[in-house]
């Protein structure tokens, strides 16, 4: 039923009471998640060259360089601890880390870099204070830590990443508006409490809304000085050419960052401040505009939109959309702009942080497949310093399965839903379903079916993993087997970002566990996960790095 449901029906049933007005909710309107029919074919054909595979493939340097940032800083944070402990010093904490944390800022840096061309600035943060609060929402504070070390100076990445933590924190059921709650469980009330909100806004309110502002207000001020530089450019017949290839954000930089004021993106504004872009990020490759103002980086997800913006499909990376045939590629607005880079993060930063926080978790839990993955990784890379490149990817067969079985038994998006439509009524298992009744889809449950999985709740990899001899025996049995394993979704509105996701967290495990092993802290197992709109580990993932050899 469930997979008949997400087949058939195409519209997303939007149950968050959305409090934006004017430009900004015009911004939260349009993004590919909530539109429907012809509008979201168009979208949906925007977003598609993204994710081709010459896209994924440029993404690669960035993605195991983060994840390679990420590895060297806790293997020297665990030897550090390990010799402060040798020479009888105080540990100050040893080397336990929230993993999820960590892995939220390197994912965060991975999609925002992609998407705005920014630097997000996202995987250094030291500071740990408030991580662990039991309140699901550590990720978001490391955004909020982020920001407060980064006002004023060389932050604004760091301001975007907090934009997005702070909208994870606010539109969660535990840290939300009283507003937002009682919009949810009374949306008649919703006309009265937009307009009440606006005027007597509770804290929590005012930082959501102004979070949302900041990050399509960052998107307007990149499309003015993309604008500018197209008129600048028409004239000298250099439009759309940007500086070739895309830079990695986790690479070293070699020019220092340029001060620039803090720049406020309050409900009204249009952003005209000056956008810095990053020194060494992917908005390295970004063309300077006059006057110090950056531009639009060549291969980020906006370089890409304003392609669509223009009308033709195309941005300055040159890519043409390969969308579904017959599909009009008419200009998409400055707003619709705005949506779809807004979701690309909020979509692809906190589902796979906890995808590789769950992972992690399995992996410690399991010492056979933490032994066959380690002996993976080495085989693959067996370079001192060998990150893996495309041509390792379809080598790390088995951590592949690793990630598919975490999905399975950990789906961070662990439900999904659909509504049925205006004047249709749905028939499925014998239910005649109204036009308007939303209808979730929880995967968490079709994942663990003893009916469906042999074995169901454990974990076992060989489920995905072609080669293995167990392979045909953890199969899912019965009507139910297609689509079984459903951690992306279903049918036309399934993810459109899973390539993305799955490369990311695949590079990311071989990466990370190239160099280290990770201890649980007592306390950690059975895992505890907390779900709102998406499922994640109850106040983080406390773990050990074990650093693999001597430094
Ligand atoms: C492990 C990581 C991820 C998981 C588990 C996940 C899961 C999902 C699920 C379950 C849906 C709803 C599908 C449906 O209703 O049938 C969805 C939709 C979506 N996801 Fe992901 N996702 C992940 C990562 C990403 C990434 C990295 C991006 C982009 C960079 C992304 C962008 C989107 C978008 C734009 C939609 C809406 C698609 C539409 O409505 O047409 N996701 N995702």
């Amino acid at each position: 039923m469930q997979r008949q449901v997400g087949f058939k029906l195409r519209a997303h049933a939007l149950l968050d009471p959305d409090f934006t007005r004017g430009r900004y909710h015009r911004v939260i309107l349009t993004n590919l998640f909530r539109a429907n029919g012809s509008t979201w074919r168009q979208l949906r054909a925007a977003w598609q060259p993204a994710f081709a595979p010459a896209s994924l493939a440029g993404y690669l340097p960035l993605m195991t360089g983060c994840a390679d940032q990420l590895a060297r800083r806790l293997e020297a944070k665990a030897t550090a601890a390990a010799g402060a402990t040798a020479s009888g010093a105080t540990a100050g904490g040893g080397s336990s880390v929230d993993m999820w944390r960590e892995l939220g800022g390197m994912t965060l840096q991975v999609v925002g870099s992609t998407a705005y061309g920014v630097d997000f600035h996202s995987i250094n943060e030291e500071d740990q204070a408030g991580s662990g609060s039991g309140s699901g929402s550590a990720i978001a504070t490391a955004g909020a830590t982020a920001a407060a070390k980064g006002r004023g100076d060389d932050g604004y990445g760091k301001q975007l990443a907090a934009a997005c933590g702070q909208i994870f924190r606010y539109t969660s059921s535990a840290h939300g508006s009283p507003y937002l709650r009682v919009a949810m469980l009374f949306p008649e009330l919703r006309r009265l409490l937009v307009p009440l909100a606006h005027t007597l806004p509770d804290k929590r309110f005012a930082i959501l809304m102004q979070a949302r502002n900041r990050l399509s207000g960052a998107v307007f001020q990149l499309m003015d000085s993309w604008k500018q530089q197209h008129i600048a450019a028409a004239g000298s017949g250099a439009a759309g050419k940007g500086s070739s290839g895309k830079a990695d954000a986790c690479q070293p930089s070699t020019s220092s960052p340029t001060a620039h004021p803090h720049t406020d993106f309050d409900a009204g504004s249009d952003g005209t401040g000056s956008a810095r872009q990053s020194s060494n990020g992917v908005g390295a490759a970004a063309t300077s505009g006059r006057g110090g103002m950056a531009g639009v980086a060549p291969g980020s997800f906006l370089d890409l939109m304003l392609g669509h913006r223009q009308g033709g499909g195309s941005g300055s990376g040159g890519k043409k959309a390969e969308g579904e045939e017959g599909v009009e590629h008419a200009p998409l607005t400055d707003e619709q702009v705005a949506g779809q880079v807004q979701l690309f993060i909020l979509a692809g930063y906190e589902t796979t942080a906890n995808a590789l926080a769950f992972a992690v978790y399995c992996i410690a839990t399991h010492p056979e497949v933490e032994s066959r993955l380690l002996r993976e990784v080495d085989d693959v890379l067996p370079g001192s310093d060998q990150l893996p490149g495309e041509s390792d990817l379809p080598r790390l067969a088995y951590t592949e399965a690793v990630v598919n079985e975490a999905l399975r038994l950990f789906p961070p998006a662990h439900l999904t839903s659909r509504v049925v439509p205006p004047g249709e009524t749905l028939t499925v298992g014998g239910f005649n379903i109204p036009a308007g009744i939303p209808i979730f889809l929880p995967m968490y449950i079709a994942h663990r079916d003893p009916a469906v999985w042999p074995r169901a709740d454990v974990f076992l990899p060989e489920r995905f993993l072609h080669s293995s001899p167990l392979y045909e025996s953890l199969q899912p049995r019965g009507a139910a087997q297609q689509h079984a394993h459903a951690p992306f979704g279903y049918g036309s509105r399934m993810c459109i970002g899973y390539k993305f996701a799955m490369q990311e967290a695949k590079v990311a495990l071989a990466t990370l566990y190239r160099r280290l092993t990770f201890t649980l802290e007592p306390g950690q197992q059975p895992l505890q996960v907390e779900a709102s709109l998406t499922m994640a580990p109850r106040g983080g993932l406390r773990v050990t790095p074990v650093p693999r050899r001597k430094l």
